[in-house]
C-alpha cells in the first residue's frame, strides 16, 4: 500500500515534519514516497495520502491548497491525512488561538468538509532548545521571521506520535472486509 507523503514548504521546516512522517511509516513496514506537492501528478500509484503545508499570513501554502482541489475526486474515496504548520498560532483572523497552540490554516474548512481526511493535525514550532537567540527572545517565532536559531520546525515527539497514529490506523483492516 504506497503512501504519499507531499509538503509545501517555503523555508523548510514543513518538509521535515513530512521526512520525519515518512520515516516513521516506513518504519512501520509502508512503502512511502515522499515529494514536494507541486512535483506531484499521476496518483495513482498510491493508495494513501499525507499532505501539509506551512501557514503563511493564515494561508496554506498555495501548492497544497492547488493540489488538494485539483485531486479532490481522486483523494475522496482513499485515505488522506492532513497537516499544516503554523508556529505562531496565527491564522484565521490572523489570530494567535488562546492556548499558543498552532491554528488551522483559512483554507481548511472548505477543503476538509468535502474531503473528509481521517485527520488534520496542525503543528506548531518546538520550543526552543540550545541557543534561542538574543535574551527576550525565546518562545515561539512571530508572523514575519523563521524558525529561530536552536528551535526545531515542529516538536519531534508529536510529529513521530502523529505519524505512528497513522501506520496504526494503514496497518489496521479496513472497515467491511
Ligand atoms: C511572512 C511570514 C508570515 C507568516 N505567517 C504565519 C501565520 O500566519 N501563522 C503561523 O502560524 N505562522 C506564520 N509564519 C511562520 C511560518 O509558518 C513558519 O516559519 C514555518 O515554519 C514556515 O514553514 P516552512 O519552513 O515549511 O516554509 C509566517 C512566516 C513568515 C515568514
Amino acid at each position: 500500500m504506497p503512501v504519499l507523503v507531499a509538503y509545501g514548504s517555503r523555508q523548510g521546516a514543513t518538509r521535515g515534519i513530512a521526512d520525519r512522517v515518512a520515516e516513521v511509516l516506513r518504519a512501520a513496514g509502508q512503502v512511502v514516497d515522499v515529494r514536494p506537492v507541486g512535483t506531484v501528478g499521476d496518483l495513482s500509484g498510491y493508495d494513501a495520502f499525507v499532505v501539509g503545508g506551512s501557514v503563511h499570513l493564515g494561508r496554506w501554502h498555495p501548492e497544497v491548497v492547488a493540489f488538494l482541489r485539483a485531486h479532490m475526486h481522486e483523494l475522496l474515496y482513499r485515505p488522506v491525512w492532513l497537516f499544516s504548520n503554523g508556529p505562531t498560532g496565527a491564522g484565521t483572523g490572523g489570530a494567535a488561538r488562546e492556548d499558543g497552540g498552532a491554528a488551522a490554516p483559512e483554507d481548511l474548512a472548505s477543503i476538509a468538509e468535502t474531503l473528509r481526511p481521517r485527520d488534520h493535525h496542525a503543528f506548531s514550532a518546538a520550543l526552543p532548545s540550545g541557543d534561542v537567540g538574543p535574551p527576550g527572545r525565546a518562545g515561539r517565532a512571530q508572523p514575519g521571521e523563521g524558525p529561530r536559531a536552536g528551535e526545531e520546525a515542529a516538536d519531534v515527539d508529536e510529529v513521530e506520535s502523529w505519524a505512528r497514529e497513522i501506520a496504526r490506523d494503514l496497518a489496521a483492516p479496513s472497515p467491511g472486509l
